[in-house]
């Protein structure tokens, strides 16, 4: 690996002379921080391609991220539409073919900061909706950047100033009858001189609360006609006769939402938290502030139980999810074949996880990430810590590709199905494996008597098993109340939404809780990184239980007094954890230029580093001269007063 001094090193004189207080965090490792890169980046010739393409764009004046927080939404959309260029020479040069791992890695350690992200999108659409032909048509348009292209689902569209081809998603009407959401590839810009076509009403949304380098736009179309390939028709047609041939379900077409879905969880929205992490722990062990005992030094904030109890459940959540996601992708490969295929059967339970996971994990991404920026005082106000815009980007996932009330709710109605086929004795249908607890023997009583009980994986797994199914049969108990008292499936359903909504939450928290456990147990041959990868696991599940006490509580399943053991063994890892901290988020191996956090680097030299990057500010450096033929910042005080006086 070489010095990771070397790997860090933003070039600045003082980044060679690592602070002795992050310094000793990294004295005693009780893991092999590398061996854990290893894993997380899937094998180490994976993270030796990382570093390769790492040193690539780091080395690229061009795609130098530091001006970053200082520009405005045009000059940020500018400089992301360059990149996006830039890259792709790049790739072609040094041959990283589309879909390659060097351009996953590329667009990583670019932070994703890349214009013309909604091609993506664009183009998992067109591979899952579009025929052979049709994708051999317009995938290679897109890969050669010879035209430019969206995803327009929403009302009002989201394509904006760069856009010359949208996917709309529209309701097609064929001989009179609506059949449905499909998909149509609508051009929409001259490839000439890219004004917009006849009927067609194209422009910029206006300010956002960041997503800066991405374009989000409005789209009208009026009588604007297209030729009938342009239908993505995988899984319907439409004859030149205009006869309409179904040739998969009625929710054939929602298949591109389930693909966006499961990648952009490790894409985009878990790295976020796990840079909010790393910036906030590493910090965490330069700010010294007050005193543990009246006769100490100051003490690192890290130490104290209240920052603890902060950072770590979001750490905990950032491995998490990383094995959350993981899971998600396999199973995702393991159906995609055979949904393409016309195949459907597994469609139900990837769409309920993949929605759901979507919705859990970027609530969770988004609360942690936040509560990172709080953990860091003032200076978590401060753009340069790099918190500020982890925070608001991260929000957004919260909202695109689905409102995340509007997931959970698609992932409680695959529950209640599933509670009712498990009811039905006569079922030769086994349930889908995400579900199968539904039907495994429940304890009534949670049988953990000590601490060391509550550290043991399948008694927090099984716990939270019996939460989740107690609540899915509470909000089915409830749903047939309604429609048994005359309410129609509808209204029931409606009324009902709440307890369904606390049902799916329990269930993803289980599934998360599972996953982790499951990963954890293939890592026996690496027994230093599985103990303290388990303290994390650990950790997740029981501050599920410590937020929702009342959930366990509720039937008697948890006694106070359990909670109380619970507890104990809760605040007992957040010490364990404390050692290994600062290791745990190096091992995410993000450089200091793909953090672009004063407060984060890996040298912990904050102060050298926030005071140099302030100097940066325009603020600073554009100056007039006053009267007085001295030299003062624009706008100056003096010059209004001098005009009012
Ligand atoms: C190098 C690489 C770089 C990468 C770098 C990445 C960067 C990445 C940056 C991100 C950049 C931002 C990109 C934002 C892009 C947008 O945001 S695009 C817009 C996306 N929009 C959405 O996701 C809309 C969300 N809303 C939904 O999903 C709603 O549930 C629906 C599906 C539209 C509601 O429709 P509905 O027909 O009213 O649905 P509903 O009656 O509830 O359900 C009907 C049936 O369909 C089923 N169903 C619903 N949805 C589905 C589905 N998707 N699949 C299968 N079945 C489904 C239901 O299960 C239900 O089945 P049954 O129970 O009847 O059997
Ligand atoms: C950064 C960003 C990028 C985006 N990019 C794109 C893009 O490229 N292409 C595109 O098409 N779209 C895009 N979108 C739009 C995005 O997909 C939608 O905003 C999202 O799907 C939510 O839909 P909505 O805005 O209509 O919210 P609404 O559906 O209006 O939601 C408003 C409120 O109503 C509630 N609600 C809605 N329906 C129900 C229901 N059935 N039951 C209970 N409550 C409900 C929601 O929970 C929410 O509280 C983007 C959005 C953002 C923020």
């Amino acid at each position: 690996m070489g010095s990771p001094v070397n790997r860090v090193s933003m070039g600045d004189t003082w980044s060679r002379q690592v602070h002795p207080d992050i310094e000793r965090e990294r004295h005693v490792q009780s893991f092999c921080v590398e061996e854990l890169t290893n894993i997380l980046d899937g094998g180490a010739q994976n993270t030796a391609l990382r570093r390769e393409v790492e040193s690539i764009i780091h080395s690229d004046p061009e795609l130098s991220l530091k001006d970053n927080y200082f520009m405005t939404q045009n000059e940020r959309y500018e400089a992301a539409i360059k990149k996006k260029f830039h890259v792709q020479m790049l790739a072609q040069r040094l041959g990283w073919s589309e879909d390659s791992r060097e351009l996953y890695y590329a667009n990583r350690s670019l932070s994703g900061d890349l214009g013309l992200a909604l091609q993506f999108v664009f183009q998992k659409a067109l591979r899952s909706l579009g025929s052979e032909e049709q994708i051999a048509k317009w995938d290679p348009l897109c890969n050669k950047l010879q035209i430019l292209a969206t995803y327009a689902q929403t009302e009002l569209g989201h394509v904006g100033r760069s856009a010359t081809h949208a996917l709309v998603q529209a309701q097609l009407i064929c001989s009179g009858a609506q059949q449905g959401m499909h998909a149509f590839i609508v051009p929409i810009r001259s490839l000439e001189d890219h004004s917009p076509l006849p009927g067609i009403t194209v422009g910029d949304i206006g300010p956002k609360m960041d997503f800066d380098h991405s374009d989000n736009g409005f789209l009208q179309l009026d009588h604007v006609r297209i030729p009938r390939e342009n239908m993505l028709s995988r899984f319907a047609q439409v004859l030149p006769d205009g006869t309409y041939i179904k040739l998969g379900t009625a929710k054939s077409n929602y298949l591109s939402m389930v693909v966006v879905r499961v990648d952009m969880l490790s894409n985009e929205v878990i790295p976020l938290l796990q840079k909010a992490c790393v910036i906030a722990i590493r910090y965490s062990v330069i700010r010294h502030q007050s005193r543990l005992q009246p006769s100490d030094p100051e003490a690192k904030v890290l130490d104290y139980q209240t920052q603890q109890q902060k950072l770590f459940p979001p750490l905990a959540k950032a491995y998490a999810f990383h094995f959350v996601a993981k899971s998600l992708l396999e199973f995702f490969h393991r159906s995609y074949s055979s949904i393409l295929d016309r195949d459907f059967r597994l469609l139900p339970e990837l769409h309920a996880l993949s929605a759901g996971m979507k919705a859990l994990v970027s609530d969770f991404c988004v609360q942690g990430a936040e509560l990172c920026r709080r953990a860091c005082g003032g200076h978590g106000y401060s753009k340069l810590s790099g918190l500020p815009s982890l925070v608001t980007r991260v929000t957004a996932s919260c909202t695109y590709e689905g409102e995340n009330t509007v997931l959970y709710l698609q992932t409680a109605r695959f529950l209640v199905k599933s509670y009712l086929q498990a009811q039905e004795s006569t079922s030769q249908r086994s349930l889908p494996q995400s579900v199968a607890y539904l039907t495994a023997p429940d304890l009534a009583k949670c049988p953990a008597q000590n601490v060391a009980d509550f550290l043991h994986p399948e008694l927090y797994t099984t716990a939270w098993a019996h939460v989740a199914a107690r609540l899915i049969k509470d909000s089915v108990h409830h749903l047939q109340t309604l429609m048994q008292s005359g309410a129609d499936r509808h209204e029931a359903w409606n009324q009902t939404t709440v307890i369904h909504l606390q049902a799916a939450k329990a269930h993803l928290y289980y599934v998360t809780v599972k996953i982790f456990t499951e990963a954890l147990e293939k890592l026996e041959n690496q027994p230093a990184i599985q103990q303290v990868l388990k303290r994390l696991c650990d950790l997740y599940a029981l501050h599920g239980i410590m937020t929702n006490t009342g959930d366990f509580l509720h039937d008697g399943f948890l006694s106070g007094a359990q909670i109380d053991v619970a507890r104990k063994a809760y605040l007992d890892l957040l010490l364990l954890i404390r050692k290994d901290a600062v290791l745990l988020t190096d091992a995410f191996d993000f450089t200091d230029q793909c953090l672009n956090s004063a407060l984060g680097c890996y040298d912990g030299n904050v102060y050298e580093r926030l005071f140099q990057w302030a100097q940066r500010s325009p603020t600073n450096t554009q100056f007039l001269r006053n009267e007085l033929q001295k030299t003062v910042p624009v706008p100056h005080v003096h010059s209004y007063l001098s005009d009012s006086l």
